[in-house]
């Protein structure tokens, strides 16, 4: 059942038409990867998607229900989630507060909050370090608390923006293994943006190619890397160093 659904989405900034008529469908469960070179519009679709930015034509669905107009906030209250590619914890204030704030939504079922934020950083793998201030967590801890915090939410659909960049492979192996258990356990519908190519395509069952703000290619992984447009925009430019 087809969970969110985009037709024909564009935006200019000034001059630069930075996404061009993209259409796609998402259905309930599925991991979807958007790749595309530096600078495709991948961020910007994410933007138009939450609200964050207006589209200047085009349709978002979410279950059915238009995205028009509606903001951000209300956005993540309709089940929308998504964590950026540079960490941001609310600088100030601990782990375990950090989850209690993204869970003041209309979402979240009356329960002790509290107690709840203990469990989500238990899933995320930040047990006993609830008290540190989010700041002081390493890089590859604040990926984690990003997504503890989308969690808090109650997402049905979670967007996740390059959440292996800045970390070793290691971290990046086992970010990869709580993004499939999270997507296993909760029934969660993805999307992930993610340059580092090998454990993108080993999470993703399909993949939306982007390039100069435009789909090139839609297909699974195989198909994807196997795709002359793709190799071109994508895997024959420099990029390819990003997957190493
Ligand atoms: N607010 C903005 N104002 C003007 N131009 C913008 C704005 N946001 C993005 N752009 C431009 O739109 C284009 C697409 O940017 P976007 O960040 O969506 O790319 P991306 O695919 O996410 O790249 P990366 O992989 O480097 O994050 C780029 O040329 C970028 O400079």
């Amino acid at each position: 059942m087809t969970l969110l659904s985009v037709k024909d989405l564009d935006k200019h900034f000034g001059g630069l038409h930075a996404v061009k008529q993209v259409s796609m469908e998402v259905e309930r469960g599925e991991i979807v990867g958007i790749l595309g070179p530096n600078g495709a519009g991948k961020t910007t679709l994410y933007n138009l998607l939450t609200g964050f930015i207006p589209a200047d034509s085009g349709t978002v669905t979410l279950g059915g229900r238009s995205l028009r107009g509606v903001p951000p906030h209300r956005i993540v209250g309709l089940g929308v989630a998504r964590t950026f590619q540079l960490c941001r914890p609310f600088v100030g204030m601990t782990v375990l507060e950090n989850v209690i704030v993204g869970s003041l939504g209309p979402r979240v079922p009356p329960c002790d909050l509290e107690t709840r934020a203990r469990g989500l950083l238990a899933d995320v793998g930040l047990a006993g370090k609830e008290e540190t201030p989010a700041e002081r967590l390493s890089y590859g801890d604040q990926r984690r608390l990003e997504i503890a915090r989308a969690l808090a939410t109650e997402p049905e659909l979670l967007l996740l923006d390059e959440p292996f960049a800045g970390l070793g492979s290691s971290e990046i192996e086992e970010l990869s293994v709580l993004i499939r258990r999270l997507h296993q356990e909760k029934g969660l519908t993805i999307l992930l943006i993610e340059h580092k190519l090998r454990e993108f395509m080993k999470l993703v069952s399909r993949v939306i190619a982007i390039d100069f703000g435009e789909v090139i290619a839609t297909g699974s992984p195989a198909e994807i890397v196997a795709d002359p447009r793709v190799i071109e925009a994508y895997i024959g430019r420099q990029e390819v160093e990003h997957a190493a």
